[in-house]
């Protein structure tokens, strides 16, 4: 095996309200599939999204793919009751919208906990993840990406943020450029994931790719998507080049032949290998073979 690190290029966003999309969300190869309860779903429609979303993962298998929910805000009247349906139906990761604060995450911690609790789950096997979406929400990302740990990430949501910041998305992303780092900083400090927002312009695909590309050369692990024909084009851009695959082998290949001779200190062409190396070889190999481009054990799959 090249990692057992979960990789999420991909988390796509799915109307808690259509069983259709419910339905096949898990062909299309997301890494996470996020149920939403919250911003997609009209009032009236948010007891009927819980019990559809509920009874599709209590259903349906979607294979590999982490499924996730984003329920509905701690200033609604729906978010206790989403908490206990997920937890019930053994969902994997809550996404907590519109995070400001390390209080808010331990208010979501202290419910899920309880409904693990009564519905007989392993109390800490639900994985959250707090969603960004205001200035206040960005200052104070350091102590929500830290506030428990079962968080697995911190996700910016730019449609809501840009509101608050009195703007709104230009092309060339300027306006998100702050947020973005402080969002990666506080995830990279409490060792957890990074996510970039969503795109909505589905018929822009050059202005999606160069969206892509930046937030994967600032470092993030994924981005949110809202259909499936983002989720190739996600793909490719985290696509590792073949000189980099070769690389890579080349490391843990050396850092095998090392600890096979007992040598703690590993060299290639008389240059010296060391973790932060080891470590960026071992996600190339993770994103290779999540493209196919590798076997389990790190060999080049032929087209
Ligand atoms: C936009 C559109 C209506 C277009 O539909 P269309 O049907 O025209 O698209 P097509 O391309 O023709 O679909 C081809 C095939 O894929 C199927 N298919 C499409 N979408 C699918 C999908 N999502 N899941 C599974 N299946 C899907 C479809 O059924 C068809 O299947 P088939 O007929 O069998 O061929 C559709 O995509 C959609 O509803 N998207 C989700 C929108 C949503 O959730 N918004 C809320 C989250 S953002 C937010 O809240 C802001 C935020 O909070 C975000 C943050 O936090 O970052 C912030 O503040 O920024
Ligand atoms: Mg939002």
């Amino acid at each position: 095996m090249v990692t057992s690190e979960r990789l999420r290029r991909t988390m796509m966003f799915v109307p808690g309200n259509n069983p259709g999309l419910i339905k096949d969300a898990g062909i299309f190869g997301a890494d996470s599939i996020m149920f939403d309860l919250e911003d997609a779903v009209s009032l009236p429609e948010k007891d009927a999204a819980r019990y559809l979303v509920y009874e599709a993962l209590s259903r349906f298998d979607y294979g590999d793919a982490e499924r996730v929910v984003r329920i509905n805000g701690l200033d609604t009247p729906f978010y206790q009751n989403d908490i206990k349906a997920m937890v019930k139906a053994g969902i994997d990761v809550i996404r907590l919208p519109k995070t400001e604060s390390a209080e808010m995450v331990q208010e979501l911690e202290n419910l899920v906990a309880a409904a693990e609790q009564e519905f007989g789950k392993e109390v800490g096997s639900t994985n959250l993840m707090a969603a960004i979406e205001s200035a206040k929400g960005v200052v104070n990302a350091n102590e929500i990406a830290a506030a428990s740990n079962r968080m697995i990430g911190i996700a910016l949501s730019a449609e809501d943020y840009t509101t608050d910041m009195k703007t709104h998305r230009y092309p060339d992303g300027q306006e998100l450029l702050y947020a973005r780092n402080v969002i990666l900083h506080a995830a990279r400090a409490a060792g957890i994931a990074a996510f970039d927002t969503v795109f909505t312009n589905l018929d822009d695909e050059e202005g999606f790719i160069r969206e892509t590309k930046l937030i994967h050369q600032l470092g993030f692990d994924g981005k949110s998507v809202i259909n499936p024909r983002q989720i190739p084009l996600v793909n490719q851009v985290y696509q590792p080049s073949q000189k980099e695959i070769a690389n890579a082998q080349n490391v843990i290949m050396a850092i095998k032949a090392a600890r096979q001779k007992g040598s703690g200190v590993i060299a290639i062409n008389g240059q010296m290998v060391d973790r932060p190396v080891a470590l960026r070889a071992k996600r190339v190999m993770a994103l290779a073979q999540a493209n196919h481009l590798v076997d389990q054990e790190g060999n080049n799959i032929e087209e």
